[in-house]
């Protein structure tokens, strides 16, 4: 496995997400989920073309990661895959989700709220947005019977930061969970992603100020050009 590159552990990705929308960074929430969302997308269509994988489910949990799973949705639209989201329960940040997911059906993007055992119907790839650095276990429902039912599929899953249902320091918590075949960190990976055994692993979210990579001690690879991600290690199938 690379050591490369530096992790993030739970509680310090929990106050590097604090000091960046703090006066010291001065970002708002809307604009690192949008870039991070962007860079998801972006991510996806490096190893996934629209032509091959067309029908996406983008699986949105009830935080920020499932706020990243909605900008991902959007973007990928406008790229001309067809996403569907299910979307069971929305997150308290009611007017700030609300507008997300408002910008999702206008792209005509269906919505499951309810019934997942339809969604992997007629999917070429999923995209598990349902938790990220917040996740703590044990898992709740209707989150369990969903993740139990991406267990058992050969539908490729792509996780956002952290595959959902993972430990985000120890990895999964037995020899069940998800096993993703993309896994896209954020920011910075997680001690998880040393556990990942997928095909590609890339990093987003190329927002962060070269003072706070310092201050964390934190070592990341540089982003090509004009890139929103970057591969840390890939097998491209294109
Ligand atoms: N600074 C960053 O790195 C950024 C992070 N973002 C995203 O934000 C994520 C972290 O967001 P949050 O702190 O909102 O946390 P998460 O979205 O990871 O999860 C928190 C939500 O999940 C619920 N939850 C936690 N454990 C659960 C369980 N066992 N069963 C059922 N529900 C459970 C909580 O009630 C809460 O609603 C990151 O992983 C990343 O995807 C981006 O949106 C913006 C920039
Ligand atoms: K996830």
């Amino acid at each position: 496995m690379s050591t490369k590159y530096s992790y993030l552990k739970q509680a310090a990705a929990s106050r590097f997400d604090t000091d960046l929308m703090s006066e010291k960074c001065g970002f708002v929430l809307e604009q690192l989920m949008e870039l991070a969302g962007f860079s998801v997308a972006q991510s996806i269509t490096k190893e996934y073309s629209a032509k091959k994988f067309p029908n996406v489910l983008v699986c949105v949990g009830p935080g920020n990661n499932g706020g990243d799973g909605l900008v991902a949705a959007r973007h990928l639209s406008h790229f001309g895959y067809k996403p569907k989201l299910y979307y069971p329960k929305k997150s308290s940040k009611v007017a700030f989700y609300d507008s997300l997911l408002k910008q999702c059906v206008q792209c005509d993007i269906p919505v499951e709220k309810d019934d997942f055992s339809q969604c992997l119907v007629n999917t070429d790839l999923i995209i598990d947005a349902f938790f990220g650095f917040g996740f703590k276990p044990p898992i709740r429902e209707p989150y369990l019977a969903a993740l139990k039912a991406l267990e058992g599929t050969a539908i490729p899953i792509v996780s956002v930061d952290v595959p959902s249902g993972w430990d985000v320091d120890m990895g999964p918590l037995n020899s069940e969970g998800i096993k993703p075949e993309m896994l896209v960190s954020l920011t910075a990976p997680k001690p998880c992603a040393k556990l990942f055994s997928g095909k590609y692993h890339y990093l987003g979210g190329r927002f962060v100020p070269r003072f706070m990579l310092d201050e964390y001690n934190l070592n990341l690879p540089k982003y090509p050009n004009s890139d929103q991600c970057v591969a840390l290690h890939t097998q491209s199938q294109l």
